[in-house]
């Protein structure tokens, strides 16, 4: 490890981020309800020019009268290219119970972006009494934000999570393809008449796994849009997973329950981990460093490795 030791992120579940558009307030009762850890209300691109002004006010007053439980209540903004994002901020802040957890930019290209919200979150917040800090997330999902990620990552100590928009982020960077997340027929390697898919967002993952947790954000996945597909889903999300992501959008209830499967440790894993965790307690109570487990090395980086399974499982646990 380096002298600078790596922050922890937020110790909360984000297995799931549940999307809705606040302009359907009959689907809050059913967000609320479901089992998904976050649920996101948007204000964005699910909800059209006419009806930012009627969905801001459906949200506001979902704050107050509807019982989100222990859900991670967030509600993404328009992005701050547009006339809506300013008016966004004011009134929830100004208006929302304090019910409120976190507000969501999308799009942002560079730390600035995010200051600018902070800014105008802390102005608001301290006019107005506000008790409860508000966090921020954010969605890379342009190609300005990929090149800036480290530097979106450190921006603000109320940034708690990042997740890759595979739709933005697609047209942004000029890709072949209307598909959101998952395999894209065309992105592939060619072997004795063989086609072999490969992931085209893996190093977008990869490249937010690291800013994240270099300081101490949470890395989620965004959206995979075709929602009748639970296997392209499941699939999407195992590869999130044991790249280092906590968590994944459903832009669908159906979406939900593989989330949280795939996104809590399993049985298995949990045992082995702890296994693995005793196998080194007992190597190094005889002074060796390193241990054989089922016919393989364990070491010592094998426990922080273990850590991780256990330690997540541990916090999902306790809610
Ligand atoms: C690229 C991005 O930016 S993604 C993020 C922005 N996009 C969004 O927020 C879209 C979120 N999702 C939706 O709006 C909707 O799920 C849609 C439009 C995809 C499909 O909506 P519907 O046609 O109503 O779906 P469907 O008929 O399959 O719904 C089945 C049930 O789930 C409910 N439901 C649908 N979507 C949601 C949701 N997001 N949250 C909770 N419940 C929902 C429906 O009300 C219905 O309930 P019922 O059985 O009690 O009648
Ligand atoms: O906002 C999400 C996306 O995929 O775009
Ligand atoms: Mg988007």
């Amino acid at each position: 490890m380096s002298f600078r030791l790596q922050p922890a992120a937020p110790a909360r579940p984000n297995r799931c981020q549940l999307f809705g558009p606040g302009s359907r307030p009959a689907l809050f009762e059913k967000m609320a309800a479901s089992d998904a850890d976050v649920i996101n209300l948007d204000l964005e691109d699910s909800v059209a020019p006419a009806d930012k002004d009627e969905a801001r006010r459906n949200i506001i007053q979902a704050t107050h009268d509807v019982d989100w439980n222990t859900k991670y209540l967030t509600v993404r903004i328009n992005g701050l290219d547009t006339p809506y994002w300013y008016r966004d901020v004011v009134d929830l802040l100004e208006n929302a119970s304090d019910r409120l957890d976190q507000i969501m930019i999308p799009k942002v290209g560079c730390a600035a972006d995010v200051y600018a919200v902070d800014a105008l979150v802390t102005a608001i917040e301290t006019a107005k009494g506000r008790r409860k800090p508000i966090s921020l997330e954010v969605i890379i999902e342009t190609a300005a934000g990929i090149a800036h990620v480290e530097e979106i990552a450190a921006s603000s100590p109320r940034l708690q999570a990042m997740s890759l928009g595979a739709a933005d982020f697609a047209a942004s960077m000029g890709m072949q393809t209307t598909g959101i997340g998952g395999t894209q027929e065309n992105y592939y390697m060619h072997r004795d008449g063989q086609k072999y898919w490969s992931d085209p967002w893996h190093w977008a993952q990869t490249a937010i796994v690291a800013a994240c947790r270099t300081h101490g954000v949470l890395p989620v996945d965004g959206p995979f849009g075709d929602f009748s597909d639970d296997e392209g889903f499941r699939a999407q999300a195992r590869r999130s997973a044991t790249l280092g992501m906590v968590g994944k959008w459903a832009i669908h209830p159906k979406q939900i329950a593989i989330a949280n499967e795939v996104f809590t440790p399993s049985d298995e894993a949990v045992a082995e981990a702890r296994e693995i965790l005793a196998a080194m307690e007992d190597a190094q109570s005889t002074g060796a460093g390193a241990a054989v487990y089922k016919g393989r090395l364990v070491d010592i980086a094998s426990v922080r490795q273990a850590e991780v399974i256990v330690r997540q499982a541990e916090m999902i646990a306790k809610g």
